[in-house]
């Protein structure tokens, strides 16, 4: 049998899939890793320990596969975005930890460069606010942080790219030939690529002052990036398909035309809409990104409204609060109580991301009466997922148009069909989960299985996509506003809570 691996290198886990023709999934590998949080918003990852869990979680889904790299076409990375990784070449030792995208240690930067240049200065270049999200300013401090970080740099002898790059790299053969490359979503993440003609941007890269010599090649999404190298199990195996998580996703979603969208409920919900061949800009908060470029010409940008906190929430109820033992026991405990009792939860933990974009927000229980219990909690906490999503999805009916029908949903959150129902009755259109829920995976093995002719074409792709559960509103249009209202007055109470 013939199959494509799918790295899918997550802010929780590593995982690798094998997908057949049909896209189903024969085998997966998991390791989560370790999450640092070394002082108050700061979030680190160790990419060594990341990179031992990816060859890890592809070894393990080989053998539960039984399978061999022979039976392999090709493999595709898809990762978390904007998480910044700076290593040495001679060696393959990370200078420092990762910084992941949670991180806003570089706030004091963001907010220099937003009095100089004003928040929106450079959206036209690169799609992106001047926000500590993307990872421009991390690679900033990176470089101002490390010993003689910015001449090193300059001369090559450290390189920095995002997690893709870091795995590329390494499974090319690190310190022996790896390949430093990325894709054009992951470079779209950076605030460091001219989203036009989607390669470095002079203009960029002198506001941050990173040298180009560090950075990684911007190729398309669906390219010849190098083979697997001689010490891996998958040796010779071309590596043919890279693309950001939440692009890969829409990809995997088959959402090829514009007006399709989807949203990915993870440690944060990611919603893409695919706005075409042409960047559409908001007005309402929303960023500017590519959906994917591929070998053969195709390029779709997307409009995307990124929320920072929603699967992480849930961890947060278990490892903070310790109100629920696993992740999946939040469904039951929200569903002993018929609603939140009047709680809302606004869970701004660093500020809040899109629409709001309030790095001063920050989480707040409102609500709360001598009737409150943990229940009425945990479905506040659900609400907020869903109240989150919906914020997003009206700034994008206001900024394109686009009448939403349905929602197209995945993630490691969509096995809770609560949550699912709740987001259905926010939203007043049904919600629809496909057959195959991973499809961060699946997108990146469609993108490495169009460059080796595995597939042959996105209609093949498109008709390879069947629903597997769907949820109908079930409130009415009356109650969901309130309750929609009730939510904004605590948005609005949460904002301006920091200095
Ligand atoms: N049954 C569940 N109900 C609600 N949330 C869940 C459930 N199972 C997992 N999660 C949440 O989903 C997230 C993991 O989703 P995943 O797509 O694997 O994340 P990532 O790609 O960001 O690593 C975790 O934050 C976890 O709290
Ligand atoms: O790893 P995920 O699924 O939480 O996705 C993270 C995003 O790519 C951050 O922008």
């Amino acid at each position: 049998m013939t199959c494509i691996v799918a790295i899918d290198q997550g802010t929780t886990s590593s995982r690798a899939l094998v997908f057949d023709e049909s896209a189903t999934v024969i085998a997966t590998g998991q390791v989560e890793h370790r999450q640092h949080f070394p002082q108050p918003g700061w979030v680190e990852h160790d990419p060594l320990e990341i990179w031992e869990n990816v060859r890890e979680s592809v070894a393990l889904a080989l053998a539960r596969a039984s399978l061999t790299r022979h039976d392999i076409a090709a493999v595709g990375i898809t990762n978390q975005r904007e998480t910044v990784v700076a290593w040495d070449p001679s060696t393959g030792t990370p200078v420092h930890p990762a910084i992941v995208w949670q991180d806003t240690r570089t706030q004091p930067l963001i907010d220099r460069l937003t009095q100089e240049h004003g928040r929106h200065a450079f959206v036209q270049e690169t799609g992106l606010p001047l926000d500590a999200y993307f990872s421009a300013s991390k690679i900033r401090w990176l470089l101002d942080h490390v010993d003689e970080g910015q001449a090193r740099a300059e001369r090559g002898e450290i390189l920095v790219g995002t997690i893709d790059s870091w795995l590329l790299w390494n499974l090319t053969g690190g310190p022996d030939g790896g390949v430093h490359a990325t894709d054009v979503t992951n470079a779209s993440r950076t605030l460091l690529m001219d989203l036009r003609n989607r390669q470095w941007s002079d203009t960029m890269l002198a506001l941050f002052d990173v040298p180009l010599a560090c950075l990684p090649d911007i190729r398309t999404s669906s390219d010849a990036f190098g083979r697997v190298s001689q010490t891996s199990l998958l040796r010779e195996v071309p590596i043919t398909g890279i693309l950001g998580d939440q692009q890969a996703a829409t990809f995997g979603q088959a959402a090829f035309a514009a007006g399709e969208s989807k949203n990915t409920y993870g440690t944060g919900n990611f919603v893409l809409l695919n706005t075409g061949s042409q960047p559409v800009f908001s007005d309402n908060g929303l960023i500017t990104t590519v959906a994917y470029e591929l070998e053969s010409g195709e390029l779709a940008y997307a409009l995307e409204g990124s929320i920072a906190v929603t699967g992480s929430l849930v961890q947060w109820l278990r490892d903070s609060l310790g109100i629920i033992s696993t992740a999946a026991e939040v469904e039951e405990l929200a569903s002993r109580v018929p609603d939140s009792g009047g709680v809302v939860l606004v869970p701004a933990f660093s500020g809040l991301l899109a629409p709001h974009w309030r790095s001063d927000a920050r989480g707040a229980i409102l609500g709360i009466t001598r009737f409150t219990n943990h229940a009425h909690i945990a479905r506040a906490a659900l609400e907020a997922v869903a109240w989150q999503s919906r914020d997003v999805l009206d700034a994008m009916v206001a900024d394109t148009g686009t009448v939403l029908t349905e929602l197209k949903v995945d993630g490691g959150m969509v096995v809770d069909d609560l949550l699912m129902q709740i987001q259905a009755d926010a939203l007043g259109v049904p919600v629809v989960r496909p057959e195959v829920a991973e499809t961060t995976a699946l997108g990146a093995a469609y993108a490495a299985g169009l460059a080796v002719g595995f597939w042959e074409s996105m209609d093949q792709l498109r008709s390879l996509w069947r629903e597997g559960a769907r949820w109908e509103p079930r409130v009415d249009s009356e109650a969901r506003e309130r309750a929609f209202a009730q939510w904004h007055k605590g948005v609005d109470r949460s904002l301006g809570w920091a200095d």
